[in-house]
């Protein structure tokens, strides 16, 4: 099955549209797991995040069909957490949950297809099923990624319209006559079309953040055959209302991540009293219900 098609029969299976973004921080991890690492190394910080990513997903495997490892929280820690964000792909795998990789990669052509090579696929050494990329550097950046795409049944989501605040400055730019996300988006269409499966989506996904509503419903019938990567749910202030555009009927199209309010859910005050740190499994656990309860949007 192609990724498209994999992401929606777990959308389907799980009832859920809701992607659990895998964000270790040092400082907010629960105190049980703060607590083993004893000498500040890496190794041992990357211990911890093994173990907590592993917890997350025992937590949560049932209740959502993907995971978005954040590479940047891991490479911070160096080869250890390199060893670390490997270990944690490869147990979301296990887990049957997709795996999106959040990389933001990209490169001129050859070097793009060496980040499609390496991210992209079972068959890759990361295996991630999906990986976020960039659109600046072009077409020509672009389709190295569907080529690996097409030949591993792998995804991408491309950054079209940022939920950041600055984001605009470049992706609103107007140029003949259309804003550079849209023109992005009209790049990602026009690629994804022949490439469509039983739903009508392409390999091609978007990302496109919860923090502009009215950007998202525009960008939802600018690209009908993408899964929009919606992130900026909780932390950075989207709520269900916002995201209702980035689905089709019946609720296939989008996924919504959410790390930091599910992640360390332990630390939220409405969770903080029930489960605190000793039993953060279990905020991570009804975080993500109430998350999915929010998000009802599976027919
Ligand atoms: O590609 C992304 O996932 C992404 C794109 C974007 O426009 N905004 C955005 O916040 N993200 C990522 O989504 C996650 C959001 O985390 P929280 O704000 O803690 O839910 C982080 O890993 C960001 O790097």
């Amino acid at each position: 099955m192609t990724f498209a098609s994999r992401l929606a029969a777990a959308v389907r299976r799980t009832r859920s549209v809701t992607c659990v973004g895998l964000d270790p921080r040092k400082a907010n991890l629960p105190a049980g797991l703060r607590e083993t690492v004893q000498g500040d190394r890496p190794e041992e910080w990357a211990a911890a995040y093994t173990q907590f990513c592993c917890e997350i997903l025992d937590a949560v495997a049932d209740l959502v069909p993907c995971v978005k490892p954040q590479a940047a929280f891991f490479e911070q820690l160096g080869p250890a957490g390199m060893i670390s964000l490997g270990e944690v792909i490869a147990y979301a795998r296990k887990k049957d949950v997709l795996v999106i990789l959040d990389g933001k990669r990209n490169d001129i052509g050859s070097t793009a297809t060496a980040y499609a090579d390496a991210y992209l696929g079972g068959e890759s050494p990361w295996g991630s099923d999906a990986l976020t990329v960039s659109p600046y550097l072009g077409r020509d950046s672009i389709e190295p990624f569907v080529e690996v795409c097409d030949a591993r049944r792998a995804g991408i989501f491309v950054l079209v319209k940022t939920s950041n605040p600055g984001g605009g400055l470049l992706q609103n730019r107007q140029t003949d006559g259309q804003t550079v996300y849209a023109r992005v988006a009209e790049l990602l269409t026009e690629l994804n079309a022949p490439r469509t499966d039983s739903d009508g989506y392409g390999p091609l996904g978007a990302v496109v953040g919860a923090t502009y509503p009215q950007e998202l419903a525009e960008m939802r019938s600018a690209m009908p055959h993408s899964w929009i990567l919606i992130p900026g749910f909780g932390a950075q202030g989207g709520a269900a209302e916002d995201v209702k555009a980035g689905f089709h009927p019946g609720g296939l199209g989008a996924v919504v991540n959410s790390s930091r309010h599910i992640i360390f859910a332990h630390a939220r005050p409405e969770f903080a009293e029930t489960y605190g740190d000793a039993r953060w499994q279990d905020a991570v656990r009804a975080a993500t219900e109430q998350m999915n309860q929010q998000l009802n949007v599976v027919d």
